[in-house]
């Protein structure tokens, strides 16, 4: 059985992984946190508000985090000096904090993935291919759905999407543009818009579209719940446990070649 701690257990995605290991065959709950330490105990959980208190007791050997980026960071840190693998799933890293965590990934192997669900990296790997084959014809959008609780925009993922259609496409960073308004002038050829909507109670929704003459292809993805992204952290928990140092993400988990 893998021992497994899982951060910011009060969440969303911490409720789902709560019951995912709980219903795991080969992995244990060796710990939980939460920011109000009185709230696990409802959960049935053992555990603290702080995450190296709980590894120092845990004998924890992989950490699925899904809390914020800030917060990531100081875990990664924690899991860092204690030799823990993890698995972050959180969003919203800047170049700096994704730095920080790269940082705490030369002494554990961490899996850091802005979306562990399989179907949606298959979706990625296929919006590159796609972006390969139709070449600098069509015009390429990435529009993304989500609750109205989340904090950070674009997703994560979208991100990850216009990354690696940018990469597809040979164009940069310079070419992301997130957001339309006033008189922007005709689009340029290099563009990759990146749209964000926030409402209601949507899980996730992405789409590529490619936008051409005379017709458009649109690929998508909808979570109607949050089992496929917490089922992928599992799948990644146990890829990374007893690997070597370095930060990985799904790509790496499930053997594709990366794409970015
Ligand atoms: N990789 C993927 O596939 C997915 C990624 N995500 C990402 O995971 C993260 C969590 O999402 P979600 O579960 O919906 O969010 P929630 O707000 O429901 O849960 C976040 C949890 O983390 C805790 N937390 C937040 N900030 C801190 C902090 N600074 N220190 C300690 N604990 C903290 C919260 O505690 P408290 O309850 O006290 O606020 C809460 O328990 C987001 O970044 C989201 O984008 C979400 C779904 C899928
Ligand atoms: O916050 C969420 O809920 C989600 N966040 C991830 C992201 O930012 O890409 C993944 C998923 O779509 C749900």
């Amino acid at each position: 059985m893998i021992r497994t701690v899982i951060t910011g257990v009060t969440g969303r995605m911490g409720g789902t992984l709560l019951r995912l290991v709980r219903e795991s065959k080969d992995l244990e709950l060796a710990g939980a946190t939460a920011r109000q330490a009185s709230r696990l105990e409802a959960l049935g959980v053992s555990g603290g508000e702080d995450l190296g208190r709980v590894l120092d007791s845990a004998r924890a050997q992989v950490v699925i985090d899904f809390t914020s980026a800030e917060a990531s960071v100081a875990h990664a840190r924690q899991c860092a000096e204690r030799g823990v693998a993890m698995v972050i799933g959180s969003t919203g890293f800047t170049p700096e904090s994704r730095a920080e965590v790269a940082a705490s990934a030369k002494s554990i192997p961490v899996v850091l993935a802005p979306n562990t669900s399989v179907g949606v990296n298959v979706v990625i790997r296929m919006a590159a291919e796609l972006a390969r084959v139709l070449g600098e014809g069509y015009d390429v959008e990435v529009l993304e759905a989500h609750h109205r609780m989340k904090k950070d925009a674009p997703s994560g993922t979208a991100l990850k999407l216009a990354e690696v259609l940018a990469s597809a496409l040979g164009r940069g960073q310079e070419d992301l543009t997130f957001a339309r308004h006033g008189q922007m002038g005709a689009r340029p050829k290099q563009e990759i818009g990146v749209q964000t909507l926030r409402g209601g109670d949507v899980v996730g929704e992405h789409t590529v579209y490619y936008f051409g003459e005379g017709e458009r292809i649109e690929l998508t993805h909808r979570a109607t719940n949050r089992d496929q992204f917490g089922l992928g952290a599992l799948r990644a928990a146990r890829w990374v446990t007893g690997r070597t140092p370095g930060l990985y993400d799904m790509a790496d988990v499930l053997g594709f070649q990366r794409t970015s």
